[in-house]
């Protein structure tokens, strides 16, 4: 919210951050369902005269949104998708405050998955898988709606079919030109879809869900390419590249993604003494490093952003 105040240009806004819950769904066959989320909310509201005038009479308390998370969750009497819950909390923050004009409600949730004994799923049983799915709703009075989900952390590591060659090179290079190297990368995807107002969001329940495993194979599947002979990689630049335009390729609503992909090196190890070479790197000995890392991150958009 940005004001005018004094001949200055004032702009506040206020939320609460970390709110952890997990909220559980029994079926009457016994099958269990979980979901544990990490919501951020943060309002644009009219409510300057508490920090003008020591008028908090506009305020919606941060506690109560804290609260509003449980509440809703409460409420859901059905598994939903993470966009779905935070489609509701953005509801409820524009619909029921006259001062609120925009919700922007972040989720990350962490990915339980059910596990499977004896050959089968278990009821009730599950562990924490790696990749997190995230979700950010940005939500005016209007209706009009910015949805954007993701992932975090998806760890990728091909042995071969990667290489790097033709660059720069200067004074200052000593990087060997390679067609034979490891490539490994913890992507960040983050696509935005073009339902843009609250009418024209899908209603089945597991829309987004199913949506989310769906581009998380697209952005695999480009990046390893075809089981048995994979897909040579001259960049990480290009596999990004590749990447992101298969996903807008495959889903007509999605209208942007954000893609990043730090290079995580392995180093070829090489030991020699004054006497003998003890490890000569033939691709089969590495040094993993995290730091320092290539960071490359680009973002591929259409042109218009209706579908
Ligand atoms: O795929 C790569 N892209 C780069 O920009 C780069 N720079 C570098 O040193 N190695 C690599 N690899």
């Amino acid at each position: 919210m940005a004001n005018e105040i004094d001949g200055f240009n004032f702009e506040q806004r206020h939320g609460k951050s970390r709110v952890r819950i997990a909220r559980v769904w029994k079926n009457s066959d016994g099958r269990h369902f979980i979901v544990e989320w990490n919501v951020n909310i943060s309002l644009l509201s009219d409510c300057v005269a508490s920090y003008i005038r020591d008028d908090n009479s506009d305020i919606v308390a941060t506690d109560t949104m804290k609260n509003t998370v449980y509440a809703k969750a409460k409420e859901c009497s059905e598994l939903l998708s993470v966009e779905d819950f935070a489609i509701e909390l953005a509801k409820h923050f524009t619909s029921f405050y006259n001062q609120v004009t925009t919700a922007i409600v972040k989720i990350v949730e962490k990915p339980w998955e059910r596990v499977y004994v004896e050959g089968q799923p278990h009821e009730h049983g599950f562990k924490l898988g790696s990749e997190k799915h995230i979700t950010e709703v940005i939500l005016k009075k209007s209706g009009a709606l910015r949805l954007t989900s993701g992932i975090e952390g998806l760890s990728l590591l091909k042995t071969t079919k990667s290489g790097f060659e033709g660059f720069i090179r200067d004074k200052y290079t000593v990087l060997p030109e390679t067609r034979e190297r490891m490539l490994a990368t913890e992507v960040t995807a983050l696509w935005r879809y073009s339902y843009e107002f609250l009418c024209i969001v899908p209603q089945q329940p597991r829309f987004f869900t199913e949506k989310y495993q769906d581009v998380k194979k697209v952005l695999m599947d480009t990046f390893f390419g075809p089981p048995k002979v994979g897909t040579y990689s001259p960049s990480v630049q290009s596999t990004l590249y590749q990447m992101a335009r298969a996903t807008l390729g495959r889903f007509p609503d999605i209208y942007s993604i954000q893609l990043k992909m730090p290079n995580l090196h392995f180093l070829p190890v090489n030991i020699s003494n004054k006497d003998n070479q003890i490890v000569k790197f033939d691709d089969d000995v590495y040094l993993p490093t995290d730091e320092p890392h290539g960071s490359i991150e680009a973002t591929l958009s259409r042109f218009w952003s209706k579908m």
